[in-house]
């Protein structure tokens, strides 16, 4: 059956029999893995430890069209594995089956792993054994490794989705257009950055996808401000009020400092022709 996407906030949690538990952040391929083990009736419990910032909470909804329910770590970390267990049996009256990966623990001092789980759940309990893609453990926290080293391309495999960021439109020095390019300049608060440097990118903009490049970095050749900036390729925008989403695809090259504005113009003029090259012999 086809299964739209449903917010927990419209579901009853009367109807729902089963539950994946974890904290779920980046909704990555071993995640994605779990949630295959949902029935149409299906939900993900997301417990949230303040961390995850591949997908933070609010932006999690959009992998997955099984409804999220959210739980604070540091309100249920205190439990005993039987009143863990009593309180899903009373978010989930209906619960029958729960599915967790390998190495899935909780509750006081995290004592209770996946075998406690099978003895006092009175349900089906799946456990899923760990997945690897190309002998590298999917996790997140190896995501976010490979993020900050700025491979881009790693880090989407294990995603299985091209890593992405939502940030807002801010003013930049007001030097792009006069002495460079054009860009947009973004304030970026819950996401992992990737590492310093230069990027083939694509941007959201008002539900419109761009080709782009985009900057991260300290601005060591101009005013040495942190900076998040994009610049569509072939076309000119004008900064708007719309929430900006950068998809990141492959790293081009390392932050650098010029020595002048000449210099830097011309490499991102250089960096502007890589990106659009890349574009041209993918499609
Ligand atoms: C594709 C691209 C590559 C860039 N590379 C560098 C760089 O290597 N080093 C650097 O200091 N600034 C780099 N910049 C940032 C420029 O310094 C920045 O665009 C310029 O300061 C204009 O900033 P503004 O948009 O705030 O006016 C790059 C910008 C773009 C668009
Ligand atoms: N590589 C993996 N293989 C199997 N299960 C996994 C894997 N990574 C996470 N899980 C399971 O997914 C759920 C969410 O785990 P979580 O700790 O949030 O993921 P991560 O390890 O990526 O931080 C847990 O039940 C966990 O056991």
């Amino acid at each position: 059956m086809e299964m739209t996407k449903s917010s927990s906030t419209l579901v009853n949690k009367n109807t729902i029999t089963s539950i994946a538990i974890g904290g779920f952040d980046g909704m990555h391929i071993a995640h994605q893995e779990l949630f295959k083990n949902l029935d149409e009736h299906g939900a993900i419990v997301s417990i949230e430890s303040g961390y995850a910032n591949l997908t933070p909470k609010i932006y999690r909804q959009e992998y997955s069209i099984h409804p999220i329910y959210y739980y604070v770590l540091e309100n249920i970390k205190h439990l005993e594995g039987d009143q863990f267990i009593k309180l899903l049996k009373e978010e989930f009256p209906n619960l029958k089956k729960i599915v967790v990966g390998y190495d899935f623990c909780f509750g006081k001092n995290r004592k209770y792993c996946t075998d406690k789980l099978q003895e006092l759940f009175a349900g089906e309990v799946k456990i899923i054994d760990e997945i690897k893609l190309d002998d590298i453990a999917v996790h997140s926290r190896i995501i976010r490794e490979y993020l900050k080293d700025g491979d881009i391309q790693t880090a989407n495999k294990l995603l299985g989705k091209e890593y992405k960021i939502y940030g807002h439109q801010i003013k930049g020095q007001g030097l792009g257009s006069k002495s460079f390019v054009p860009t947009i300049n973004l304030k970026i608060k819950e996401f992992l950055l990737p590492k310093e440097g230069v990027y083939i990118t694509k941007t959201i903009l008002n539900e419109k996808e761009y080709n782009s490049i985009t900057f991260l970095g300290h601005r060591v050749t101009t005013d040495g401000s942190y900076a998040v900036e994009t610049h569509i390729l072939g076309e000119n925008i004008k900064n708007s009020n719309y929430t900006t989403q950068i998809k990141f695809i492959k790293k081009i090259r390392d932050n650098q400092k010029f020595n002048g504005f000449e210099e830097l113009k011309n490499q991102i003029l250089n960096d502007i022709e890589s990106a659009k090259n890349y574009f041209i012999n993918i499609y």
